[in-house]
C-alpha cells in the first residue's frame, strides 16, 4: 500500500464517491437495474425519521448485497471485552497496557479489552472504554468486524492503522483518530507492527462537533479538516473464506461469506467512517487569568437528551502557548459530577510530574477527587509565569462522560501489575501552609 490514499473532507457533508465512472445511480437511489450490475443497499445510522439535521444513512453499490451470507453462530467474545464489571469511585491510574508477547497473534478485534464503561447497548444507552492491543493483520485472515453496539472513536497511541472499510481506505497514525460508526464494516492492519491504542464506544447518537458559542464560526476542531474514505472495492470471490465478527448486544457471532465484504464500487451519503489530525486542533484558551474548565478543549461530543450533557465529549490537551498572570496554571484541584477517563499519546501531562505515560490511563469517577501530584502542585506555585509553550510533544486526551462508569474485573485484578495500587500516594503528604497570621 504504497500509493497515497485520497480522503474526501468535511463534516456531516452529502459525499458521492465512485470507483469506477458512472457507477452511482444519477438522480434516484434504487432504479430497477443498477450501473456495472451493481446492488443498491442502504445503510441507515439513525432512524428514518430523524429531522433531516441528524439523519444519517448512505446508499452503497456493491458486487453482492450483504445479506448474500450463511447465518451468524456464536462466536468466542475476547476474554476482557464486556466482562465482568465491578462499582467502585477509587481513583485508578494503569502504566502503559502490554502489548502482544511476540509468540502471541492477535488482530485488532481479538486484542479489544474493557476497561470501564456503563450502560446496555440494547437500550441504546451507555457508553465503553476499551483499549486495544494487537500484533497481526486482519486482512491476511481475511477477517472483518462491524459493531452493531456502539460508534468507536479509536484513538491510536503506537502504530498506524490501515483501516479497509465498505466506504474505502483509511491510514490513522498516532496524533490522527478514527470514527467508525456503528454497522459498518471494517478490517485493521498495523503496518507499523504492533500496536495499542485507546476507544470511546458509544451506545447512543453519533458524535457532533460542539457548539462554538461566543468563539465564533471558526476554531476548536474545524469542519473541513474531518477526512472521509473515497470507494475503493475488492472483487474477490475465490480462495478462502470471509469471516465478518460482529458486537452484538455485547455478545460475539461471526459469520461466513465466500466473497469480500469491502465490495462497495460507489457510495453516497453521510454515514460514514473519518478520520481527523488533532494537531490541526486550534486551541482557544485565556489570555488573562485563571485555569479554564476542560471542555474548552472539545473536539467532538455525543449529546443527551439534557441541554450540555455529554454523553461523551472527547477531549485533548495539546502543545499550546500558556500565558495566564497571577494563576496556578496546571489543572485545579476538584471534584466533578461527571467521570474523567484519560489517555496520553506522546510526552507528558500537566497535572501529573510522573506516573502517567503514553499508553497508560488514569480513571477520575463521579465527583472521585483529584488534580495535580504534590511535585507538580509545588513546582506550579512557585514557578516564574513567563509565557511559555507547554509540551511541544505532549498530547493526552480525555473521555469524559455523564455516566457513572463501572470498572472491568481485567482492568482492576487481571492486567496484573499495569494498575498502580499506589496512585492514590500522588497526593498524600500535601503540605499544610495555612497561617491564620499571614494572608
Ligand atoms: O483531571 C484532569 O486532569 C482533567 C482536567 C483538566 C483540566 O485542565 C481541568 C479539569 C480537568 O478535569
Ligand atoms: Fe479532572
Amino acid at each position: 500500500m504504497s500509493e497515497k490514499i485520497k480522503y474526501l473532507s468535511g463534516f456531516g457533508n452529502e459525499f458521492a464517491s465512485e470507483a469506477l465512472d458512472g457507477a452511482l445511480p444519477e438522480g434516484q437511489n434504487s432504479p430497477q437495474v443498477c450501473p456495472y450490475g451493481l446492488y443498491a443497499e442502504q445503510i441507515s445510522g439513525t432512524a428514518f425519521t430523524a429531522p433531516r439535521g441528524f439523519n444519517q444513512r448512505t446508499w452503497v453499490y456493491r458486487i453482492r448485497p450483504s445479506v448474500s451470507h450463511t447465518p451468524y453462530s456464536q462466536a468466542t467474545r475476547p476474554a476482557a471485552l464486556a466482562a465482568e464489571m465491578v462499582s467502585t469511585p477509587n481513583q485508578l491510574r494503569w502504566s502503559p497496557f502490554k502489548l502482544p508477547e511476540a509468540g502471541e497473534s492477535v488482530t485488532f478485534v481479538q486484542g479489544l479489552k474493557t476497561v470501564c464503561g456503563y450502560g446496555d447497548p440494547s437500550m441504546r444507552a451507555g457508553i465503553a472504554t476499551l483499549i486495544y492491543t494487537a500484533n497481526a493483520n486482519m486482512s491476511t485472515q481475511r477477517h472483518s468486524f462491524y459493531n452493531a453496539d456502539g460508534d468507536m472513536l479509536i484513538v491510536p497511541q503506537q502504530g498506524a492503522l490501515l483501516i479497509r472499510t465498505e466506504m474505502g481506505l483509511l491510514r490513522v497514525a498516532p496524533t490522527e483518530i478514527v470514527v467508525i460508526p456503528r454497522g459498518i464494516k471494517f478490517s485493521v492492519d498495523l503496518p507499523d507492527g504492533p500496536s495499542r491504542g485507546y476507544i470511546c464506544e458509544t451506545f447512543d447518537r453519533h458524535w457532533e462537533l460542539p457548539d462554538l458559542g461566543p468563539i465564533g464560526a471558526n476554531g476548536l476542531a474545524n469542519p473541513r479538516d474531518f477526512l472521509h474514505p473515497v470507494a475503493a472495492y475488492q472483487d474477490i470471490d475465490t480462495g478462502a473464506p470471509f469471516t465478518i465478527f460482529t458486537k452484538y448486544q455485547s455478545n460475539f457471532f461471526s459469520l461466513q461469506q465466500a466473497h469480500s465484504p469491502f465490495d462497495v464500487v460507489a457510495w453516497h451519503g453521510n454515514y460514514t467512517p473519518y478520520k481527523y489530525d488533532l494537531k490541526l486542533f486550534n486551541a482557544v484558551n485565556t489570555v488573562t487569568f485563571d485555569h479554564m474548565d476542560p471542555s474548552i478543549f472539545t473536539v467532538l461530543t455525543v449529546k443527551t437528551g439534557n441541554p450540555g450533557v455529554a454523553l461523551a465529549d472527547f477531549v485533548i490537551f495539546p502543545p499550546r502557548w500558556m500565558v495566564a498572570e497571577n494563576t496556578f496554571r496546571p489543572p485545579w484541584f476538584h471534584r466533578n459530577c461527571m467521570s474523567e477517563f484519560m489517555g496520553l499519546i506522546s510526552g507528558g501531562y500537566d497535572a501529573k510530574a510522573e506516573g502517567f505515560s503514553p499508553g497508560g490511563a488514569s480513571l477520575h469517577s463521579a465527583f472521585s477527587a483529584h488534580g495535580p501530584d504534590v511535585s507538580t502542585f509545588e513546582k506550579a506555585s512557585a514557578e516564574d509565569l513567563k509565557p511559555i509553550k507547554l509540551r511541544p510533544d505532549g498530547l493526552a486526551f480525555m473521555f469524559e462522560t455523564s455516566l457513572m462508569m463501572s470498572v472491568s474485573k481485567w482492568a482492576l485484578e487481571e492486567c496484573g501489575d499495569t494498575l498502580q495500587k499506589e496512585y492514590y500516594s500522588v497526593w498524600q503528604g500535601m503540605p499544610k501552609k495555612f497561617n491564620p497570621n499571614k494572608k
